[in-house]
Order: structure tokens, then C-alpha cells, then sequence
């Protein structure tokens, strides 16, 4: 896949975060602002997005496969990715829409080599082919305490596999998020995720409307 071969015309835009960060949340808040200023846009979840993709999430969350490797975990949620840049949100941008998706990348980095100790190259490398070297315009990353992931969690029924690994891998997640934002600041919005959910929104809102127009003033996209 050649990203030169398409015309993207629409912003991208990742949502970040620990487990219960309000991701979902968000994504469905900021969704309903850009509809109403008929702004056109679609969303996906990841992994997933895709039939193909929640075939894969299925594996990969399900509590039971206890005995899956490192090495594959990395590549079925760069499997579930690679189908939903090809299938979904290239062809979305190609056409203007803008793309908000909840993780992408970034959660690779942060899950699968920064928590699971996976080489940093080999999974960047991994996801090049993957996404075309397809990256976010804009990633909002929504910044939970541990402790506080953990107690949102706990009014889930049950936990998937990996939200049943154990504080220090969260640990790990959190911090190697809080790095990936300072290393791209220009990419990177930080929102801490508690408070009030509508503040929160329009924290979110106000920042895409900018960047919105900006692009529309530009064309540069
Ligand atoms: N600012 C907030 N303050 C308190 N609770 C919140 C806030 N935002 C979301 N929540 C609650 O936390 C829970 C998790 O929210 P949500 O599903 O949006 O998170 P998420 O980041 O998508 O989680 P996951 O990555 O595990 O899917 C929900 O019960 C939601 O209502
Ligand atoms: C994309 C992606 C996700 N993960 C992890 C992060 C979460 O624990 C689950 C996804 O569940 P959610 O409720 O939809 O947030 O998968 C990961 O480890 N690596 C990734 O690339």
C-alpha cells in the first residue's frame, strides 16, 4: 500500500489512554459537536473496525488465551490495523471525511513494547507496513492515575486480558504514553481524564474546531 496513491483530504485523529480514561466517551461527545457544525465524520474503535478486525479482537481480548506470545499479540493487532487503514479509514479521508478513532499506533507502543518489553523498532517497523506509515494529525491523549484506570474498571462485569495485567504493566502504559506526548508535542494534545465529562469535551472540541479550520484554510491536508 502506497499512501502517495491517495488523496487524503479529511483530518485524523487518535484518542489515547489507559483503560477508562474515557476514550469512548469522548469520541461520542466530540462526534455529536462535529456533526452539528456539519462537519462530516466517522469513527472506529481498534482493534476492531472491521469484520476482519473484530474477528482478531476476539483473540486478542479474550481472558482465556493466557498462553499467547508476545510476538503475536504485536502482530494481530497490526493485522487488525492494517485492515482498517485499508478498508475504512483511508478511503474516509480520501473522500474528506474526518477520522476519529479510538487508539491506532500509539497504544502498539505504549501496550506492546514499552509494557510487554517488545523491541521499539521492531514494532514502529511492524506498523510502517501495516499503516503505510499512515499517522494521526491529531492524537488526544486522555490521561488517567493508574489507581483511578483500576477503580473505573472495577464496575465491569469481567476484565479482558489485558486489563488483567498487573499495575506495574499499567504503570508502565501510563508513563510511556506521558513520554510518547512530550516527544511530539506538536501532535500530542494531553487532557486529564477526570472532572467534569462535558469540561472535558470541550477541551477536546475546541482544539479539533482549530485544527479543523486550519486545515480548510490551508488545504493542507
Ligand atoms: N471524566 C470522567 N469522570 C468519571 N468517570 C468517567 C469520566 N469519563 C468516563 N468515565 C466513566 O469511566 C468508564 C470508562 O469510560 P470509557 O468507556 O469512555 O473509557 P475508555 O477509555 O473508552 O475505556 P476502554 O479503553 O477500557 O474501552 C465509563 O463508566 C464512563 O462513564
Ligand atoms: C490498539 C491496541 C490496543 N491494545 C489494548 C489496549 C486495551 O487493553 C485493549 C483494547 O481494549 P479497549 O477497551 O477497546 O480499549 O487492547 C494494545 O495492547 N495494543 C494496541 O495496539
Amino acid at each position: 500500500m502506497k499512501l502517495e496513491a491517495f488523496a487524503v483530504k479529511g483530518l485524523f485523529v487518535s484518542f489515547e489512554g489507559p483503560e477508562g480514561a474515557g476514550k469512548t466517551t469522548q469520541i461520542m461527545l466530540v462526534r455529536n459537536f462535529l456533526q452539528a457544525q456539519g462537519i462530516p465524520c466517522v469513527t472506529y474503535r481498534e482493534p476492531g473496525g472491521t469484520r476482519i478486525g473484530d474477528a482478531i479482537r476476539e483473540i486478542l481480548l479474550n481472558p482465556e488465551l493466557t498462553e499467547m506470545k508476545p510476538r503475536t499479540e504485536m502482530l494481530l493487532y497490526a493485522a487488525s490495523r492494517a485492515q482498517l487503514v485499508e478498508q475504512e479509514i483511508l478511503p474516509a479521508l480520501t473522500k474528506g471525511y474526518t477520522v476519529l478513532c479510538d487508539r491506532y499506533v500509539d497504544s502498539s507502543i505504549v501496550y506492546q513494547s514499552i509494557g510487554a518489553n517488545w523491541e521499539l523498532e521492531e514494532v514502529i517497523a511492524v506498523n510502517q507496513i501495516a499503516t503505510g506509515n499512515l499517522k494521526p494529525h491529531r492524537t488526544y491523549l486522555l490521561d488517567l492515575p493508574v489507581e483511578l484506570s483500576q477503580k473505573r474498571l472495577q464496575a465491569r462485569n469481567q476484565r479482558d486480558r489485558m486489563e488483567l495485567k498487573d499495575v506495574s504493566f499499567h504503570s508502565r502504559v501510563r508513563e510511556g504514553y506521558l513520554s510518547l506526548a512530550k516527544k511530539e508535542p506538536e501532535r500530542f494534545r494531553m487532557i486529564k481524564a477526570i472532572g467534569n465529562i462535558e469540561d472535558i469535551g470541550k477541551q477536546i472540541a475546541n482544539d479539533l474546531l482549530d485544527l479543523v479550520k486550519e486545515s480548510q484554510a490551508n488545504h493542507n491536508f
